[in-house]
């Protein structure tokens, strides 16, 4: 068995500051935390204890030193190797607010792969210890000390070897504070539990087995607790920390200078390929039906929405203009007497004047005959009649932005879920979300908007399926690029308005100045939707130019799209 379960070796981190100017985090930190022990980081606050524990789990790239788990070398990106024998406690909750209790614990024991029965017998333990509320409580109705205590639950259900927690115990009475401590020790004791944690409680480091004192990024005293009491020749912590800080305080310009000379570069390894596991998708997929069932605006926006823009598309562009005044000034006879002129509808209309073709397809109009251009400009300019034009309705672009900022995301990848286990899940729920989508919005077209699809319903109904899937990968992709929810969701919406606008669903392409054109080619709803035309109401078949045209420009978008997500989750993986 492993004797040091934690080896932090001259570790170097900086973040990219303003102007590219880069700042030391972590000035050279250098650690041991052997195993059956507990071991207290404190300092002042913002001195990097958190970006150590997070470069200890791999979510934070360190700039140079080294960093061994039980002997095993951490890599940026790498800790899910060893997820079900560590237990980390992020700093912030980290949970989903729609889920209750026992569904939060669930999700992190499916997730360890847990089987039922020693789940349910963890669970009345970590219940009993952390006095946690009603398990059917929500996450969201929890006070902060609560959700903090579910959060350590989570923590600890696996049973792992080994627990980084940051600050475990803040917001917790003295009582359970104490209560915590004691199934600490008793467990580091008995069990050989290995606890490196952080804390501003002096009385917690009282009671470490080790503890170490960082002050600017800098290891400043790392030994036991009565040792460094002893050496400050004081009982108050507080005291012997602020005798630290004065000596630091001499030695620093050397200490830097020193450890500088030492950095050395850093190399990624590339992460290794690992089985997919179907347990894992089910966790992950389980887990978004409970919260999802409960988000009714995100079930209004997926499900409901697109019925609701579909019929407001129908019912303002999409219908035929009736009973409009249109203005028509006819050259094709001369002299002639408004009067005796063919009107809509009439059974005169049989000699070969462009008129009465027009008439045929224009029935809707209530024309209006007018002797000279002059005149009807005068009525326009007057508004006794409309220039219109009957505009093709749409289907509109649906784009889920899903929100990772609950901390939710990086606790799962830090639980050990992979990239495509993630992919794979979120392809399986927004798959079923297209499909209800697309059923949906073809029963809505044709019971109820009454629209005569003369092609084949089948086709008609894979490209509203192809293109909502291309829809929900590019709000997925939306989703990972952006860090927070309100600059996702407005470029989410500006990007989905211009395609909109530029695909022909408010005004035909044909219409557009000869420099918008080309972008029809790579825009992903133009060619689609000019297929959904050609199959509804032209009746083409799948081996039509238009109807294939628009299949590849909706498989394109599919691939890259897959292809960009995967990509970029790979560089944004943690948040
Ligand atoms: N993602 C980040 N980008 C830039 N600077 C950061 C980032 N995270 C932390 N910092 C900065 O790094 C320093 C150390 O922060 P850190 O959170 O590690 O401190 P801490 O010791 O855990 O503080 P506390 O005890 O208050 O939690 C702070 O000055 C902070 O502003």
């Amino acid at each position: 068995m492993f004797n040091n379960c934690i080896k932090i070796q001259n570790v170097f981190k900086s973040y990219q500051q303003k102007l590219n100017k880069k700042e030391n985090v972590l000035n050279g930190i250098s650690l041991n935390v052997e195993r059956g022990q507990i071991y207290a980081l404190a300092g002042s606050s913002g001195c990097g204890k958190t970006t150590l524990l997070n470069c200890l789990m791999g979510m934070y790239e360190i700039d140079s030193g080294e960093i061994e788990i039980f002997n095993q070398q951490i890599e940026f990106k790498q800790i899910s190797k060893l997820s079900n024998i560590i237990g980390f406690m992020p700093q912030q909750t980290s949970l989903v607010d729609n889920l209750t209790i026992m569904e939060t614990l669930q999700y992190f024991a499916n997730l360890q792969l847990m089987d039922q029965k020693n789940f349910i017998e963890r669970f009345k333990i970590i219940s009993d210890l952390l006095e946690l509320p009603a398990k059917n409580s929500f996450i969201k109705k929890l006070s902060g000390g609560e959700q903090r205590r579910v959060s350590l639950a989570v923590t600890i259900i696996h049973n792992p070897q080994l627990l980084i927690l940051d600050e475990p115990t803040v917001g917790l009475d003295f009582k359970l504070r104490n209560k915590i401590w004691n199934y600490f020790e008793k467990q580091t004791t008995e069990n050989k539990l290995t606890i490196l944690v952080t804390t501003h409680c002096m009385n917690e480091v009282k009671k470490s087995h080790r503890c170490g004192f960082m002050r600017d990024g800098i290891l400043i005293e790392d030994d036991k607790p009565l040792k460094i009491m002893e050496k400050y020749e004081t009982q108050s912590f507080d005291e012997a920390f602020y005798q630290m800080c004065l000596n630091e305080n001499e030695n620093r310009e050397i200490k830097k200078l020193e450890n500088c000379d030492k950095v050395k570069n850093y190399k990624i390894k590339e992460s290794s390929t690992r089985k997919v596991r179907k347990q894992i998708i089910k966790a992950l997929l389980v887990k978004e039906f409970h919260r999802f069932k409960r988000a009714y605006t995100e079930i209004y926006m997926v499900f409901i929405y697109s019925i609701f823009s579909i019929l407001i598309y129908n019912s303002t562009f999409g219908k035929i203009p009736k009973d409009l005044k249109l203005g028509i000034v006819n050259y094709e006879i001369e002299n002639y007497n408004c009067d005796t002129l063919p009107q809509n509808n009439s059974n005169q209309c049989e000699n070969k004047m462009f008129l009465c073709g027009f008439f045929n397809h224009t029935e809707d109009f209530k024309a209006i005959f007018y002797k000279s251009y002059e005149d009807a400009n005068q009525d326009l300019h007057d508004f006794k009649i409309i220039n219109s034009i009957t505009i093709t309705s749409g289907v509109s672009i649906l784009a889920i932005l899903q929100s990772r900022m609950d901390g939710v995301w990086n606790r799962s990848l830090l639980n050990g879920v992979s990239i495509t286990e993630i992919l794979i899940a979120n392809f399986i729920q927004y798959t079923f979300y297209s499909l209800i989508i697309s059923i949906e919005l073809i029963l809505l077209l044709i019971y109820i908007v009454k629209v005569e699809i003369v092609g084949r319903i089948w086709l008609a109904f894979l490209l509203i399926f192809g293109y909502s899937i291309d829809g929900f990968l590019f709000g997925l992709n939306c989703s990972i690029i952006f860090k927070d929810f309100i600059s996702g969701h407005y470029s989410n919406i500006a990007v989905i308005s211009h395609i909109t606008l530029l695909s022909g669903i408010i005004w035909p392409t044909e219409g557009f100045s000869k420099w918008l054109k080309p972008l029809e080619y790579i825009l992903p709803l133009a060619f689609p939707l000019n297929a959904q035309h050609g199959v509804t109401l032209k009746g083409y078949g799948i081996t039509h130019p238009k109807v294939a045209s628009g299949f590849a420009v909706i498989i394109f978008h599919m691939i890259f799209l897959s292809i960009l997500l995967y990509f970029n989750l790979k560089r944004k993986l943690f948040y």
